[in-house]
């Protein structure tokens, strides 16, 4: 059935980038809910190739020590990403397809900067309530979860832009931002400013799903040698998706979900992905975590019939 590529899944048990603990517990859990046994059922080679933690004597400090400043627990989130950087770029270079099982949305960071080693022009597909385009001067909350898409553009704390290598991972005119509908102030300025693509759930509502992933489908394959989906569970509606930590009304749909990474199968454009922000602690029954089997299966060529 299937021409994708050898499947490793590389699990981030991180969650000191969002400021609700729980999401270190995402990437169990989505393996629990049967995202190996699926993928080989539809004829894929599919491997774990394990945990990327912190070491054990880096246990995190209390939350009270990290908590004045404006980049929350960076110490962890430099160290875990560099550790994360080189496991994907190791992937890579085996000729495997990332497949990353998060954690909060910092571990983008060292996504991003392990899949760059080896893109020119990596695009990026953002599908998410919002934009991770803060810095330390823009956030509001200190959490590094709402930096790692600025980080990767090489804006922020030197310590997580050079993580990797010292250059910016990625060209704003090659990302695409899908389901946004919560976005700072600092953030839509930016996205002006750099004219970053962005397709809010306004435009959703307006065009529908089909017509926005053929637009982000088109804009992104002309000029890119790789595209990277990053999936953050929170751009579906908290009705489908209640199991994560910064939940916003008014998101995708299943069906509006499941269309979008179904368009992204049939383009055969996507080279690595992510899943982040699953939060079983906040979940009913484990539903954002088979929710999340459904969206990888959908993205890796399921199709209903
Ligand atoms: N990956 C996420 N869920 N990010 C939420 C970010 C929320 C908010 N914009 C902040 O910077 O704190
Ligand atoms: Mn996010
Ligand atoms: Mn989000």
């Amino acid at each position: 059935m299937s021409t994708v590529p050898t499947i490793s899944a590389i699990s981030v048990p991180f969650d000191l980038g969002a400021g609700r603990r729980g999401a270190s517990k995402g990437p169990k859990t989505i393996l629990q809910a049967g995202l190996l046994r699926g993928l080989q059922q539809m004829g894929i080679t599919a491997e774990h190739t394990g945990e990327i933690r912190l070491p054990d004597d880096q246990a995190a400090p209390l939350a009270a020590e990290v908590n004045h400043t404006n980049l929350k627990y960076l110490a962890e989130v430099v160290e875990v990403n560099t550790r994360l950087a080189k496991e994907v770029s190791r992937v890579v270079q085996q000729g495997h397809f990332p497949l990353i099982l998060g954690g909060d949305h910092s571990i983008a960071i060292g996504t991003i900067a392990g899949l760059s080693e080896h893109y020119t022009n990596l695009g990026v597909i953002w599908i998410d309530a919002h934009s991770d385009l803060n810095t330390a001067e823009t956030s509001p909350s200190g959490n590094i979860h709402g930096m790692s898409l600025a980080v990767s553009l090489g804006m922020g704390h030197p310590l997580l832009t050079e993580i990797q290598h010292k250059q910016p991972k990625i060209k704003p005119e090659n990302i695409v931002l899908i389901g946004s509908r919560s976005l700072d102030e600092g953030e839509k300025k930016l996205i002006r400013s750099l004219g970053i693509k962005c397709f809010t759930m306004y435009d959703i509502d307006r065009k529908g799903m089909a017509h926005v992933m053929q637009e982000a489908i088109d804009y992104i394959s002309a000029k890119t040698d790789g595209v990277h989906l990053s999936y953050d569970v929170d751009s579906l509606d908290p009705l489908e998706a209640p199991g994560t930590g910064t939940t916003v009304k008014g998101g995708l749909h299943f069906r509006e979900a499941h269309l979008a990474v179904e368009m992204l199968a049939e383009a055969g454009i996507v080279t690595s992905a992510e899943f982040v922000e699953v939060n079983p602690l906040l979940d009913d029954n484990n539903k954002t975590s088979h929710l999340a089997v459904g969206l990888i299966s959908s993205l890796l060529g399921k199709q209903i019939l």
